[in-house]
C-alpha cells in the first residue's frame, strides 16, 4: 500500500508561498548501524539512544539478532525506544537480509567470519547487482571462506563459513566504487588476530567522510586506529568498548528540507543540528549557501533561507554523495545551469542515480545530461507528471522537492522513502502546514 492509498502515485504537495517550518529529522542510518555493530562486537552491554528507525536499521537489527546478539527496546528520551545491546558469541547458522542497505551487505560479512557457523546472505533484486567483489576478495585473503551461492561473480547471495576468529593482517583493496567496502573491514577488525592494514589500490574513494566516522566510532571505543598515510588504514587487535552512543539527527535526509527554504523563498530550521560532526551532511551549510541561501548554526539548529533567486553551482560532490539527488533537484529548479562531479560511484547506489536523475528530471521537461562521472543540468520550466524512483528513497524525496515548485507532479512509491525515514510523508506535510 502507498502513501496515498489508491494507484501507487503521491500527489506531492505543491507550497502556497515561501514556506516557514522546524523541522526535526530523526536518527543517522549510518551512526546508527555502526553503534549497533560495534555494540555487537563490544566487551559488555551498552545502550544506543534515539535510534533511527527505519528500514535499513531494521535490517541490522535483524542481522545482529540473527548472529546471536540481543537487543532489547528501553524508554528513552527520543521519540521512540532506545536499544539496550548485550553481546553474546557470535553463532551461525544464520540468515542474513541486507534488503537494499549497503550498510548491512558491506559491514556484516566481516562480522560473519567471527561467528561459528555458516552464515548466508541475500538481499532485494537490485542488491544483487551492487558491487560488493572488493569485500569478498579482501575477506578471502585475510582468511576467509566465502562461496557465491550458484557460483557467479562476487556478489549477492553468498555464504561466509564462519569459523570464530579470522588471522587478519595486510589487504589491498579497491575502494572506489564505494567507501563501505573499507568501512566494513575497519569496524570488524579489532576483532580480528592481526587487526587489519588496509590500503586503497585504484581510483579515487568516495564519501570519505564516512571513514572519518568509522573511524571515530572506532577510537570513541578505544579501538587503536592509524590513518596518517593517505589511502591506507590501520586498526590494531583489541577490545571494543561497550559505550553508550547519541545518535545524532541525519543530516542527509535534512537535505530536502532545508532545501524547501531555498526553492521557495522561505526559511526552515533543522533542531538538533550538532556542532561538530562527520556526517557528511554538514556540508549543506557550504553547498546551500553556494546555491544563494543563508545559513546560519545556532542554538535552534541549522537555519536556512531562500533569498529569491536559486544559483547552479559546479561542484565536486564526491565526499557528499548522499546529498546529490537532493543538490540535483535544486539544480533543475535554479536560474543558472549546474555541473555535478565526482559521482559516477553513484550508478551503484540505490539505483543508477545519475541514469535516474537524468531521466526523471527530462520526463517533466527538464534538461539534464550524464557525464562520465557527473551531471550537467540547464534549467528550463518543468511541468507535471509521473517521478519514478526505482526503489530509491532519495528519488523520492527529490521528485517531492521538485512538487513544491511544479504543479502536478506525481511521485512513484513514496513509501520507498522508509529506507532511511518512514515519516517522510507526515514530516513533508507537517512543513507545509507551515506555508504561507
Ligand atoms: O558508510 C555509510 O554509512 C555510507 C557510505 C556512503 O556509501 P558510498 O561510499 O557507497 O557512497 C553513503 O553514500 C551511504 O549512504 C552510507
Ligand atoms: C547510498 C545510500 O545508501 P546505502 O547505505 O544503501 O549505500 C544512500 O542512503 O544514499
Amino acid at each position: 500500500m502507498t502513501a496515498d492509498g489508491t494507484d501507487g502515485l503521491w500527489t506531492a504537495p505543491l507550497a502556497a508561498g515561501p514556506v516557514s517550518a522546524t523541522v526535526q529529522v530523526p536518527g543517522s542510518k549510518s551512526i546508527t548501524n555502526r553503534a549497533l555493530l560495534l555494540a555487537a562486537l563490544a566487551d559488555g552491554p551498552s545502550t544506543i539512544r534515539r535510534p533511527l528507525r527505519s528500514r535499513d536499521t531494521d535490517l541490522m537489527l535483524g542481522a545482529v539478532r540473527a548472529l546471536g546478539t540481543a537487543v532489547r527496546e528501553e524508554p528513552g528520551a527520543g521519540a521512540g525506544p532506545d536499544w539496550v545491546v548485550e553481546p553474546q558469541p557470535l553463532r551461525g547458522p544464520a540468515a542474513v537480509d541486507c534488503g537494499l542497505a549497503g550498510t548491512v551487505m558491506r559491514f556484516v560479512p566481516p562480522v560473519a567470519v567471527l561467528a561459528d557457523g555458516d552464515i548466508s546472505f541475500d538481499g532485494d533484486p537490485r542488491a544483487r547487482e551492487r558491487p560488493m567483489g572488493p569485500v569478498l576478495e579482501a575477506l578471502r585473503h585475510l582468511g576467509a571462506g566465502i562461496t557465491v551461492d550458484g557460483g557467479g561473480p562476487d556478489r549477492l547471495p553468498f555464504t561466509v563459513a564462519g569459523r570464530g576468529s579470522l588471522p587478519g593482517g595486510n589487504v589491498q583493496i579497491d575502494a572506489s566504487a564505494s567507501s563501505q567496502f573499507v568501512s566494513g573491514l575497519l569496524l570488524a577488525a579489532p576483532r580480528y588476530d592481526k587487526g587489519v592494514d588496509v590500503v586503497h589500490v585504484g581510483p579515487p574513494v568516495p564519501s570519505l567522510p564516512h571513514i572519518r566516522m568509522t573511524i571515530l566510532m572506532l577510537r570513541q571505543a578505544g579501538v587503536d586506529v592509524e590513518d596518517e598515510t593517505p589511502q591506507r588504514w590501520r586498526v590494531g587487535p583489541g577490545p571494543i568498548r561497550a559505550r553508550d552512543v547519541d545518535v545524532e539527527p541525519d543530516l542527509s535526509n535534512a537535505a530536502p528540507f532545508l532545501a524547501t527554504a531555498l526553492v521557495t523563498g522561505g526559511e526552515v530550521t533543522v533542531g538538533g543540528w550538532p556542532s561538530t560532526t562527520t556526517q557528511p551532511g554538514d556540508s549543506l551549510r557550504d553547498l546551500l549557501a553556494r546555491m544563494g541561501a543563508e545559513c546560519r548554526l545556532g542554538r535552534s539548529g541549522l537555519v536556512v533561507r531562500g533569498r529569491g533567486r536559486v544559483l547552479g553551482i559546479d561542484a565536486d560532490l564526491r565526499e557528499v554523495s548522499e546529498l546529490a539527488p537532493t543538490i540535483a533537484g535544486i539544480a533543475a529548479l535554479a536560474d543558472t545551469p549546474s555541473t555535478l562531479r565526482g559521482i559516477g560511484h553513484m550508478r551503484g547506489h540505490e539505483t543508477d542515480r545519475l541514469a535516474a536523475l537524468a531521466t526523471e528530471i527530462n520526463n517533466l521537461g527538464g534538461d539534464v545530461s550524464e557525464t562520465r562521472d557527473g551531471l550537467r543540468i540547464r534549467p528550463r520550466p518543468l511541468h507535471g507528471g509521473v517521478f519514478r524512483t526505482y526503489a530509491d528513497h532519495r528519488m523520492a524525496t527529490t521528485g517531492a522537492l521538485l512538487g513544491l515548485v511544479v504543479p502536478g507532479i506525481q511521485v512513484e512509491d513514496i513509501g520507498t522513502t522508509a529506507k532511511t525515514l518512514p515519516e517522510f510523508v507526515d514530516l513533508w506535510t507537517g512543513m507545509l502546514g507551515g506555508a504561507g
